[in-house]
Order: C-alpha cells, then sequence, then structure tokens
C-alpha cells in the first residue's frame, strides 16, 4: 500500500520504529467541517493515487505536529525539574478502533507499558466510556479514571478541602477509602440527569429495535449510538429516531458526533478538559509551573484537553491521527502501536531517572 510504504521510508529517515497498519482507525477523518455519516464509515477505499494525494498530504501535516517519538527528548529535556503527569485517552489510543466497541482490549503489552508509566508518574485514563467499563478493559489500580467524557472522574482527594457525603452542597462529590487508607474523591457533576438518561435508554433501545446493526451503549452520564453496522440507507432513520427522543429534552441534552458514533450528552459545560484540569487541581498542580503533563489521544472530544493545556502554556497534547486533521494538538503519534512505543520509552525513562510518581 502506497500510504504504509512512504510513511516507512519517512519514519525509517526519522529513525522510528515502523508502524503496523491499524485495524480501522487510519482512514477515519475527523477534519470534516461538515458531518458526512459515510465518510465517517472508516471503511473508505482509496484507489493508489487518493492514497498517495493524502500521503503527502500527511508528510507535510507531519511537519507541523510532528512525531512525539522523534520529539522524546525534547520532551524529556522540557521536564528537567518537573513532576511529568500523563492522561490517555482509551479507544483509538490505547486500544485500536475495532468494529464491536465490547470487544475493544488492550492488549498486555499496552497493559504493562501504562502499568510502568504509572509508577514513575500520575496517569489518569480520559474516556467517553462509562469509568466501570473502561476500569474493566485497563484493569490497573494505580491509575486514575474518568468517565462519559469526564463527567465521572475519580481522582486524589485534594489535601486542603474535605467532603462530607451528608453534605447537600457538595452532592456531586463522593469519597472513598482504599484498602490502603489512600483517599480518593469522585466528581460526578452531571448526577442530576442519570434519571432522564435511563428514560432516554429505553425510548432509545425502542425506537431503534427495527433498525439492523445499531449498538446502544449505556455509558452512564452519556449514551453512545453506534451505527458502524447500520447499513447507508438506514442511517439517516436512524438519526431522525435519535433526534426524535432528544427533542423531548430540550436544553437538557445534546447530541455529538465521534467515530461512527451518535453520542448523547447532558448539556453541561463540562468535558474532558475540565476534568483534565479538575485532576490536575487534586493533584495540587492547578497553576503550578512544576508540572509538566502529556495528554494523548484520538477524539475530537479529546480537543477539549488539548485547548486545556495550550491555555496553560505547558505540557505536550499528543494526538493519535493517521491522516491529517486539525488539532489542537502539538506532536502526534500514528495509530495505538506509536502510542504503546512512546509509553514504553517513557516507562523506561522514568525507571531509569528513579522518577516516583508522587503518588508512590
Ligand atoms: O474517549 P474514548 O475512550 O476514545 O471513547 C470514545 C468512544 O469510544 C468507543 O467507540 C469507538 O470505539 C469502538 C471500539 O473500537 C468502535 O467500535 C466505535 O465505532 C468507536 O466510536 C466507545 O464505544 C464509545 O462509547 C466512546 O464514547
Amino acid at each position: 500500500m502506497v500510504v504504509v510504504g512512504i510513511a516507512s521510508k519517512i519514519y525509517e529517515a526519522m529513525g522510528i520504529q515502523s508502524w503496523l497498519p491499524n485495524i480501522i482507525s487510519n482512514s477515519e477523518s475527523m477534519s470534516k467541517s461538515r458531518h458526512d455519516h459515510t465518510m465517517d464509515r472508516g471503511y473508505i477505499n482509496t484507489s493508489p493515487a487518493e492514497s498517495s494525494i493524502i500521503d503527502e498530504n500527511y508528510i507535510s501535516w507531519l511537519k507541523e505536529h510532528p512525531s512525539a517519538i522523534s520529539s522524546f527528548q525534547q520532551i524529556i529535556n522540557t521536564s528537567k525539574g518537573k513532576q511529568i503527569a500523563v492522561f490517555l485517552d482509551y479507544d483509538g489510543t490505547l486500544s485500536p478502533i475495532v468494529c464491536d466497541p465490547n470487544r475493544a482490549f488492550m492488549s498486555e503489552q499496552m497493559r504493562a507499558a501504562v502499568r510502568e508509566v504509572s509508577k514513575h508518574f500520575p496517569t489518569a485514563i480520559i474516556s467517553g466510556r462509562s469509568r466501570e467499563k473502561v476500569y474493566s478493559f485497563v484493569k490497573l489500580n494505580d491509575v486514575y479514571y474518568s468517565g462519559s467524557h469526564g463527567m465521572d472522574t475519580m481522582g486524589p482527594a485534594p489535601k486542603n478541602k474535605s467532603y462530607d457525603h451528608h453534605d447537600n452542597a457538595d452532592k456531586y462529590h463522593y469519597k472513598t477509602i482504599d484498602e490502603e487508607g489512600n483517599e480518593f474523591i469522585t466528581f460526578q457533576p452531571a448526577k442530576d440527569f442519570i434519571p432522564a438518561i435511563e428514560k432516554m435508554l429505553i425510548e432509545l433501545k425502542e425506537r431503534t429495535k427495527n433498525i439492523k446493526g445499531v449498538v446502544i451503549e449505556d455509558n452512564r452520564f452519556c449514551l453512545s449510538v453506534h451505527y458502524r453496522h447500520v447499513k447507508d440507507e438506514e442511517y439517516e432513520t436512524l438519526e431522525e429516531e435519535v433526534k426524535s427522543v432528544l427533542i423531548n429534552y430540550p436544553d437538557r441534552f445534546h447530541m455529538t458526533r465521534g467515530k461512527k458514533v451518535m453520542e448523547i450528552r447532558p448539556s453541561i459545560e463540562w468535558n474532558k478538559g475540565h476534568a483534565l484540569e479538575y485532576l490536575l487541581h487534586n493533584l495540587g498542580f492547578d497553576n503550578s509551573r512544576n508540572l509538566l503533563p502529556i495528554y494523548i489521544g484520538d477524539d475530537r472530544t479529546d480537543e477539549d484537553a488539548f485547548k486545556v493545556l495550550r491555555e496553560r502554556g505547558d505540557g505536550f497534547p499528543i494526538v493519535v491521527a493517521s491522516k491529517p486533521r486539525e488539532t489542537m494538538a502539538f506532536h502526534s503519534l500514528h495509530d495505538p502501536s506509536e502510542v504503546l512505543s512512546f509509553l514504553i520509552r517513557l516507562g523506561r525513562w522514568g525507571f531509569d531517572n528513579n522518577a516516583d510518581s508522587i503518588l508512590a
């Protein structure tokens, strides 16, 4: 394939381990200004001529968003005297995009790499999935988890604030203590929306039951309507059904789009960027210049977190993308296999330099 051939050459020239073709995500474009669900299907066949145009664009895009692997030393140099903290998206970042959302498993190698990183640096996974679901895939205890696009975030308890289960002003927070006595705070700013979400889930299942291929995923504080297996001619019907459910909740919910998925989300001002700020705050680093946050993600929703890092003026937002796209990220990684290489290198550097997570 032309794309693989040319990109491998560039990577060879940069001294980077060549990448394996990804399962699906490589052909997914996120840079469209107008939504086109057929373009968004991820199975687009490109002719060799088209591939080579895409490739040239990718090569020039890479100049603006250089590989985080080839820039690894620069990233590390910037971290001198600072605490690195690592934030990771799940789907398309730690696991490849696959056809069945329930089978987006993470490889053992990736798990080992994240485990090693988390030994040396505070590490969090911020996903669109429910927090419980993403934990069931990752299965690592020394990592913080934020689910439902940041609307369900479990982080360290900040030292200077106490939380009381019975304090109504703080009904969105609750405290848990693990077996080792560590305190965690879970923040669920969309808690009031749960009854409506549960009702919507029933309505959506009922309205879409005759559309073959639809998968509705309950992400607790948001819902995902997957249409990867829906026939093109049925897509509009599905979209109409989703909209007709939404119309009953004016101003309370809205729809966003991801990779072959429509997502219903509470209309509150809270996203992955806010979850990132929340975690940084609880770690004691909100305005700190002593921190170097690294955020790696492939989704549109990760752009909110990239923006936070840009606005802070520190840290490294890294986009996972195999095609040029508009992004607030500075650096890029081609696919999850490159994410793996980057994390292995970071973990090794943490080990060699005795970098200990402040949580250890
Ligand atoms: O924030 P993320 O961790 O990236 O989650 C975003 C959505 O990811 C999942 O859907 C996507 O990945 C599936 C598995 O590879 C794929 O089948 C689907 O087409 C993609 O849209 C997840 O299922 C959603 O709930 C998340 O919101």
